[in-house]
């Protein structure tokens, strides 16, 4: 990581002369709150991102150390369907990164690493954001998981769509909407009262696309923003195609949410009441607003909700693989599964509920294409070994496909590694 003229870590005095302490300065010593036990020993192989393989599984034990009850920690977890979490990439092996990546979405091409999920980031901090199947204990069982086994955690944090996710997803900005994007002024700083305010930099100013009009989430009751988000997002897709379907998105996303928030304080109409309320609401907005609304977006090529991604992103350049097994594969991933004596099938994963579910993952994990860029340009004809669960993967890519060669129960490995290192230390 390139050195910079300011010091790295902000002075702990303030200009009045008083201590700042660590937390006010963003120092903060973490503590993990518990260590990933995942389906992936190693980096190799283990999903870019989350969605990638959905039955990659892992399981979180809140630390007894961090609560003395790890269960009361997790108390009403169980009624979100999914989770962010926030994690150490601790087996980045350095702490340095640079300024700019080559993320294997763009296959070598460039870009700043704020602009992308590199691992190799200032702070080797993740985020992930997971499916929870279920809370025992102190325990969170996750599944849809990019994280290697051992994984320090930081925090959890329910997800919520209505929060965490803009409403209508649209194509990645053109040409001239991005230019205008960059070309965009910004508003005057806004200065905020206290003698420990950050003196420089762009902290305290704010885009004004981002500025969004009333109250923030945690200030509005949630049947104001169920209204209210109900109401833009109608008025504000700013794509045909999209206008059709919000409205059922919307609803359907808030019927899902319904029974994780009858345990919060948030209650919500149930999706009846929800679609007459809705009509009611359309009548009440007025014009003004939305006509300003309106114009706000549309010079901005997407509305303020939306949500836009580089095409790198949605339509890499990386193409998809398909995926072949050998006969031989094949064969080794059927010897995973077994009868025990009173004929009940039973299998030799840890994580996997079926031959067929590890079959699925490790499709979904090939067809991704899990090769760094280095070794897609410069090893093709090299094999890839990973382990997902108690299977070790050997497989080969070619061109368009990857072809599982073998499948072999990792205690096999370990046990032939085991007896090749006794022989060697042999006299
Ligand atoms: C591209 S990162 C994305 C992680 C997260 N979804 C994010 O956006 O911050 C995922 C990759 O990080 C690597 N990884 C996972 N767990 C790690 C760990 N504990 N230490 C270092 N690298 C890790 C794996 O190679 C995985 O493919």
């Amino acid at each position: 990581m390139q050195r910079s003229e300011e010091p790295r870590t902000p002075p702990a005095s303030t200009p009045c002369g008083c201590m700042k302490p660590a937390l006010e300065t963003g120092n903060i010593l973490t503590e993990p709150i518990g260590y990933i036990e995942s389906c992936f020993s190693a980096k190799n192989g283990t999903p870019r991102q989350p969605t990638i393989c959905s039955l990659s599984r892992a399981c979180l034990r809140i630390r007894k150390s961090v609560f003395n009850n790890p269960e009361h920690s997790v108390l009403g977890l169980e009624q979100f369907s999914h989770v962010w979490i926030l994690f150490v990439f601790h087996k980045n092996g350095h702490l340095s990164c640079k300024a700019k990546v080559q993320p294997p979405r763009l296959n070598g091409t460039k870009t700043g690493i704020f602009s992308t999920r590199s691992p190799h980031r200032p702070n080797a901090i993740g985020l992930t954001l997971a499916k929870l199947d279920k809370v025992e204990g102190g325990a969170i069982y996750l599944s849809g998981v990019d994280m290697i086994n051992g994984t320090p955690v930081l925090d959890i944090k329910p997800y919520i769509a209505d929060y965490d996710s803009p409403q209508d997803l649209v194509e990645p900005l053109d040409e001239l909407n991005f230019q205008e994007r960059k070309q965009r002024e910004w508003p005057h700083p806004v200065h905020t009262a206290g003698l420990c305010e950050p003196q420089q930099g762009t902290e305290g100013f704010r885009p004004q696309y981002h500025t969004t009009e009333g109250n923030q989430p945690e200030d509005q009751t949630a049947e104001e923003k169920y209204l209210k988000d109900k109401d833009s997002a109608e008025m504000k897709c700013p794509l045909s195609k999209c206008r059709s379907t919000t409205a059922d998105c919307v609803l359907e996303t808030r019927t899902n949410q319904s029974s994780s928030r009858d345990g919060g304080q948030i209650d919500l109409p149930r999706p009846k009441e929800g679609r007459d309320r809705l009509s009611v609401v359309e009548g009440d907005a007025t014009t003004q607003e939305k006509s300003s609304e309106t114009r706000h977006a549309s010079s901005m090529g997407v509305s303020s909700s939306a949500s836009c991604v580089p095409s790198w992103v949605k339509d890499s350049p990386v193409t998809t693989l398909e995926v072949r097994f050998t006969p031989h594969a094949e064969m080794d991933l059927e010897h995973f599964s077994s009868e025990d004596s009173t004929g009940v099938n039973i299998t030799s994963f840890k994580y996997f509920r079926s031959v067929k579910e590890a079959k699925c993952a490790i499709i979904d994990v090939l067809a991704a294409d899990p090769r760094s860029v280095y070794r897609r340009k410069h090893c093709q004809d090299r094999l890839f070994y990973f382990s997902m669960d108690t299977a070790h993967i050997t497989c080969w890519f070619g061109d368009g496909f990857a072809e599982v060669l073998r499948v072999k129960h990792t205690d096999t490995i370990e046990n032939a590694v085991g007896q090749c290192s006794l022989q060697s230390a042999s006299p």
